[in-house]
């Protein structure tokens, strides 16, 4: 057996995330339309006794490191599938938000997914894999193909979307995590007695991503779980207005939050309103970054 692996994988921001009503099983058919930015956790996994996770990098210290870590969980799957002893150690050096609504998590388990499936020339096809992804978690199956792409169903069928620019974002980063299940459980309690349409997704949001044009995508971009957000943590109103005041295009809660997404015109003016952000005291911190950004790709030495 072969020495250690490196995949790096990308957090991701959601441009459109149409939310329908509770399923029987309690997930929410979605119009999500991902965009993977870059920023990105880097998993490596070294032939080991038995299967361990070490994590570093900001917020490691609210990554699980047992048996409930994703990543860990990515390579139970695999090995369980291929009849291999899991006997990996997997280290996360991690620089997306944890528990941010940035899907930091999934992205683990994608890289973990993708290193191990090297690490044991398991010979298993994408399609493989991406079932695999799609049982770990919603967001997992995206994690692997990174770029920008619509999920259907809970998010995890997924077609490919054009992008025919590059879209540059702040991300402003908030004290402690939203949980996703709280935030859709808020969205149940925020629509109980409404009518929730189903899930469609925008087809001038496709366009603005196909012509790369930053203001007609600012004047589309929505998510649903903004509101659900807000409401379990009123303060991201304060973020979102700081960004606004600070000269971003838009603005919204990135996925199930807190972390904020600011859209901006180019690089500098990203600089500028993350500084205007930091100062502004309504963030831990904030990150730039651009959009799109490839999928879980293993790092050669
Ligand atoms: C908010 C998003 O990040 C947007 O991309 C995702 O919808 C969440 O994806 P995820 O974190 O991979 O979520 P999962 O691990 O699949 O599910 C966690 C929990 O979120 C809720 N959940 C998730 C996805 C979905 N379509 N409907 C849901 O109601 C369910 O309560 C579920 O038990
Ligand atoms: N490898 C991992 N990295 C981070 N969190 C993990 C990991 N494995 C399990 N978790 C658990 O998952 C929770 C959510 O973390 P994560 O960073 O994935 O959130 P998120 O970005 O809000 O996810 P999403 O956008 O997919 O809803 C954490 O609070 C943590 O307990």
């Amino acid at each position: 057996m072969s020495a250690s692996v490196t995949v790096r994988v990308p957090a991701k921001v959601n441009v459109q995330l149409a939310v329908g009503a509770a399923r029987p099983d309690g997930f929410h058919d979605l119009a999500n339309v991902f965009l993977a930015v870059g920023l990105y956790d880097e998993v490596t996994v070294t032939p080991a006794d038995g299967l361990s996770v070490t994590c570093s990098g900001p917020g490691a210290a609210q990554v699980p490191l047992d048996v409930s870590n994703l990543a860990a969980r990515a390579a139970a799957a695999l090995a369980g599938r291929y009849g291999i002893a899991p006997d990996v150690r997997i280290h996360i050096a991690k620089d997306i938000p944890v528990a941010g609504g940035m899907a930091g998590g999934s992205a683990d388990a994608a890289g973990a997914l993708l290193a191990c499936d090297a690490l044991w020339s398991t010979g298993a096809s994408r399609e493989e894999l991406l079932e695999i992804c799609a049982e770990l978690g919603s967001d997992v199956p995206f994690s692997l193909v990174g770029g920008a792409a619509l999920g259907v169903g809970r998010g995890e069928q997924l077609t490919p979307v054009e992008v025919g620019g590059t879209f540059h974002w702040v991300f402003a980063v908030a004290d402690g995590g939203l949980s996703t299940p709280a935030v859709y459980r808020e969205f149940d309690r925020l629509t109980e007695g409404t009518h929730v349409p189903e899930p469609v997704v925008s087809a001038r949001l496709l366009d603005a991503l196909r012509t790369g044009d930053t203001g007609a995508l600012a004047g589309v971009l929505s998510n649903d779980l903004q509101a659900p957000a807000l409401s379990l943590r009123p303060s991201l109103a304060h973020t979102l207005a700081a960004g606004t005041v600070a000269g971003a295009r838009a603005a919204l809660v990135s996925g199930s939050g807190p972390t904020t997404a600011f859209l901006t015109d180019d690089e500098a003016s990203a600089r500028a309103i993350a500084d205007a952000l930091t100062a502004s005291g309504t963030c831990r911190t904030a990150r730039i970054a651009s959009s799109p950004a490839p999928g879980a790709t293993i790092q050669r030495p």
